[in-house]
């Protein structure tokens, strides 16, 4: 008879491991991409930054509807209630203005006018594909494979502080002001993987599943590496 090794039985990973596991795939955060690595250690021109923000804006007006897309799929009260507040944060609520409008000044502090920058006029076709891809999946997945894909943001409070930190003696041509957005995110994105591991945790339980989650962790990180090389191309970061 064959053994459980030979059939290509796995073991479950117990919980500490399967978080090691995703948190082993930070290697290959958009942090590491050669924009990315050029953008923090100050070697951009103004109108790379400029790329970039009018790109990312795509990303930035885009997740509240991913995020609504998760929200229609899941059956579990609870979970929406806590989902919704995601789509508060970044399309505001009574008092607060939302990350969308914070992104807006984060644009108008780089010298892109508010109405530019919501024209979409920057934004890039491999930026859009790579976007509607991530919105696409939360519309198709069952909702916990959605919840999962919004892990990249295990690695996101590092990348916020990084900007913060370098940004103002790198570019101090942009209007402190405009990194707001940045500082906002950083309790918000802790909080939102909070969540996001609990029900990831509970949901892909065998070890099949488990691999899929990192399958799925894997997408988003492409997402976000996808967005950075079209923006790369287009702008002539790695070119000089
Ligand atoms: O600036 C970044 O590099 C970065 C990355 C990510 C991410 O890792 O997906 C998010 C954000 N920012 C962000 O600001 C944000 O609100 C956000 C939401 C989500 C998500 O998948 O639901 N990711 C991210």
């Amino acid at each position: 008879m064959m053994s459980r090794q030979e059939v290509g039985f796995q073991p479950r990973w117990d919980k500490a491991t399967f978080v090691d596991q995703l948190m082993a795939n930070e290697k290959y955060y958009h942090i590491h991409h050669p924009f990315n690595v050029r953008m923090q250690d100050g070697s951009l021109t103004p109108d790379q930054i400029r790329g970039w923000v009018a790109n990312r804006f795509y990303y930035q007006i885009s997740i509240p509807q991913k995020d609504a897309a998760i929200l229609a799929n899941c059956p579990d009260r609870e979970t929406r209630r806590r989902w919704l507040l995601r789509i508060q944060d970044h399309d505001g609520c009574d008092g607060n203005a939302g990350g969308i409008e914070a992104w807006t000044r984060l644009g108008e502090a780089v010298g892109i006018p508010r109405s530019e920058l919501w024209s979409l006029k920057h934004v890039l076709p491999g930026v859009r594909f790579a976007v509607d891809a991530y919105v696409n999946f939360a519309r198709q997945a069952p909702w916990q494979e959605g919840v999962c894909s919004s892990l990249t943001e295990l690695f996101a409070p590092k990348i916020h502080k990084d900007r913060l930190a370098s940004w103002p003696k790198n570019y101090p041509w942009i209007e402190a002001e405009g990194l707001h957005y940045f500082r906002s995110r950083i309790p918000l994105a802790q909080r939102d993987v909070e969540h996001g591991l609990q029900v990831t945790l509970a949901y892909f339980q065998g070890r099949e599943q488990q691999e899929r989650a990192l399958e799925i962790l894997r997408f988003k990180l492409n997402v976000l590496w996808s967005m950075m090389d079209a923006i790369d191309l287009a702008y002539g970061g790695g070119n000089e």
